[in-house]
């Protein structure tokens, strides 16, 4: 069985190299819609493949790091680099350059670490992460499978590459959150959210 979530943020990008003038030219902004899809073949003791509430702690706080921010390539021109940190107190570095692909790409990777880390506690057995789905528009959206986030056609994407800014940072309720997924500490559900 599959289970769905959405997810919601706004964010600013430019996505150099791309066919279209106005993306690869111009600093814009989109609503981003994220789909996380879950699967399993057995329920938990509430019936659920895994409960909507635990989807909102790391999981949602990963994806609103981008909300209201920027996502820098970090193989963009330096001072484009240095000027958008420079004029945005919210911004994500990242090792590929943010098109729907390559976020829905890195969204997998991330929520599949914190996933591998997750202890859960009230019977959830075979949960995966199926795929993701970033909704870039109204009508465009790619979605990540795990053999497409783990592609080494696509290219490797290294998850220590990524940085985040320091009002970011604090909007976690741990600041260090991304250092404990790096680094595969442990993260127990609690038995109420
Ligand atoms: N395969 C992809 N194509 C494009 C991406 C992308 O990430 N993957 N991104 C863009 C731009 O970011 C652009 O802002 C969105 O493009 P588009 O869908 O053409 O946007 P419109 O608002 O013009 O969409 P309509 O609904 O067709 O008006 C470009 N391509």
């Amino acid at each position: 069985m599959l289970i769905r979530k959405l997810f919601k943020f706004e964010n600013a990008h430019v996505v150099r190299g791309c066919s279209t003038q106005r993306c690869r030219a111009s600093i814009h902004g989109h609503s981003y819609k994220v789909e996380v899809l879950f699967e399993s073949k057995y329920l938990d003791e509430g019936q659920m493949v895994y409960d909507f509430g635990l989807m909102k702690r790391g999981m949602k706080e990963l994806i609103d790091s981008f909300d209201h921010g920027v996502a820098i390539w970090d193989g963009d021109d330096a001072e484009y680099i240095a000027s958008m940190k420079a004029h945005s107190n919210r911004w994500v570095l990242l090792p590929v350059s943010p098109s729907c692909e390559q976020f829905s790409r890195v969204l997998f990777l991330m929520i599949d670490r914190l996933l591998a880390s997750t202890q859960m506690v009230n019977g959830e057995r075979g949960v995966k992460l199926h795929s993701i789905i970033v909704h870039e528009t109204e009508t465009g959206y790619a979605q990540a499978f795990e053999e497409d986030a783990y592609s080494e056609l696509m290219g490797t994407i290294p998850l220590e590459m990524i940085a985040f800014s320091d009002e970011v940072r604090e909007g976690w309720n741990d600041p260090q959150l991304w250092e404990k997924i790096l680094t595969g500490q442990p993260f127990v559900n609690p038995k109420t959210v």
